[in-house]
C-alpha cells in the first residue's frame, strides 16, 4: 500500500508535485500516468525515499520509506530505465545485492527464473539489450519478495514482444495480492495493463479512478453520416447542445447525440441516410483531452 498526503515538491521555483493525495492499493495494477513532466518521475523518487518532500507525506506499507529496516523486502523498484554499465554478470550483480539486504543467495536464481534470464545470468550486464536489461531491473525490484511494487516507464523502449511479457508480469504480481504502481505516459498501454488510474498533470492530481470509469467520462463521441440532403439534415439536427461540423459536401460529424437520435431525425426528415456510424474518440485522445492544459510542452505552448 502506498499512501501519498498533501506530497508536495517544490526545485526552487518550480512546483513539480502539487499537494498530490492518494492511495495505492494492494491487489491490482495502478497506473501513474500523466504528460512529460508532469511529476511521476519526482513523486517516485519520493516514494522510494531518493528525495525529500519540500510538504506532505508518502507511506509504503505504512511507513516512510527510510523508515523501514529492510527497504528490499518492503518496496522493489525499477527507477527510469538506464543500462547498469558494470562488468558484472547478471547474477553477481543480484548476489551482491541480496548479500547486501540480507537476502538468502537461492532467491537470485529464483528471480532470474521469474524474469527469465536463466540462459544469460552469467554474460555481463555491460551487453545486455535494453529489454534483458529491463529484466534484470525487475529481478532485482523482485528479489525481496516485497509487497509492493514501483516501475517507472518499464516499456519505455521495449519491443511488442518485450511490452506483452511486462503486462503479463505486472498483473500476475498484482492477482498475487501485491501493491503494483507503475508510471507511463502512454493511455492506451496503461488501458490494457492497469485497473486503476492515478492522473496527473502539471503536478496536480486530475484523476483517481478505475480505467473504464476513466475512459467513459473523457470520451468525446459523435455520429459521422453521409448523405446526398446533408445540409437539410442539419439544420434539423441543430440545437443548444449540439454542434455539427462538416469536413466535405455530404459528409457530417454530429457531437451531443446518439447514432439512434440522429437516425430517428432523418426518418421524421425523410432524407436518406448513406451512412451512420458512431465514432468514439480513442483512448490516447481521451487522456489529451482531459490533460490537454496540463501539457507542459504542449503544441499550445509550442505554437504561442
Ligand atoms: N532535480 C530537479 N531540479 C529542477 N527541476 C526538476 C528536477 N526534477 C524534475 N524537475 C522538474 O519537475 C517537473 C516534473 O518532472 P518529472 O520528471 O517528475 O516529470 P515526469 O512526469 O516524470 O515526466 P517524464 O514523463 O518526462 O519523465 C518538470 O518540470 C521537471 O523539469
Amino acid at each position: 500500500m502506498i499512501e501519498a498526503r498533501a506530497l508536495t515538491k517544490r526545485y526552487g521555483e518550480k512546483l513539480a508535485v502539487d499537494d498530490l493525495t492518494f492511495t495505492v492499493k494492494p491487489g491490482a495494477v495502478t497506473g501513474f500516468l500523466g504528460p512529460n513532466g508532469a511529476g511521476k518521475s519526482t513523486t517516485i523518487r519520493m516514494i522510494m525515499g531518493l528525495d525529500a518532500p519540500t510538504s506532505g507525506e508518502v507511506t509504503v506499507n505504512g511507513r516512510h520509506y527510510a523508515e523501514h529496516t529492510a527497504p528490499l523486502r518492503e518496496v522493489g523498484a525499477l527507477l527510469e530505465a538506464r543500462a547498469v554499465h558494470t562488468g558484472r554478470s547478471a547474477r553477481n550483480h543480484l548476489l551482491a545485492l541480496a548479500v547486501s539486504n540480507g537476502i538468502p543467495r537461492r532467491r537470485v536464481d529464483e528471480v532470474i527464473g521469474l524474469v527469465g534470464l536463466e540462459g544469460v545470468a552469467s554474460k555481463r550486464v555491460g551487453g545486455f539489450s535494453l529489454g534483458m536489461g529491463q529484466r534484470l531491473g525487475i529481478a532485482a525490484a523482485l528479489l525481496g519478495d516485497p509487497a509492493t511494487l514501483v516501475l517507472d516507464e518499464p516499456v519505455n523502449g521495449l519491443d511488442p514482444q518485450g511490452i506483452l511479457w511486462i503486462r503479463n508480469l505486472l498483473r500476475g504480481l498484482a492477482q498475487e495480492g501485491r501493491t503494483v504502481f507503475v508510471s507511463s505516459h502512454l493511455m492506451s498501454e496503461m488501458a490494457l495493463t492497469a485497473e486503476h488510474l492515478i492522473v496527473v498533470g502539471r503536478g496536480r492530481l486530475i484523476a483517481d479512478t478505475s480505467v473504464s470509469e476513466f475512459i467513459e467520462s473523457a470520451s468525446r463521441n459523435s455520429v459521422r453520416l453521409r448523405s446526398p440532403e446533408a445540409a437539410r439534415l442539419r439544420a434539423a439536427l441543430a440545437g443548444p447542445q449540439v454542434s455539427v461540423t462538416s469536413a466535405e459536401e455530404g459528409l457530417l460529424e454530429v457531437s451531443g447525440m446518439t447514432a439512434a437520435e440522429v437516425g430517428r431525425i432523418a426518418l421524421r426528415e425523410q432524407v436518406p441516410l448513406e451512412e451512420l456510424t458512431p465514432v468514439r474518440a480513442s483512448l490516447e485522445e481521451a487522456f489529451m483531452e482531459l490533460t490537454d492544459d496540463a501539457v507542459e510542452y504542449g503544441i499550445h505552448q509550442e505554437a504561442s
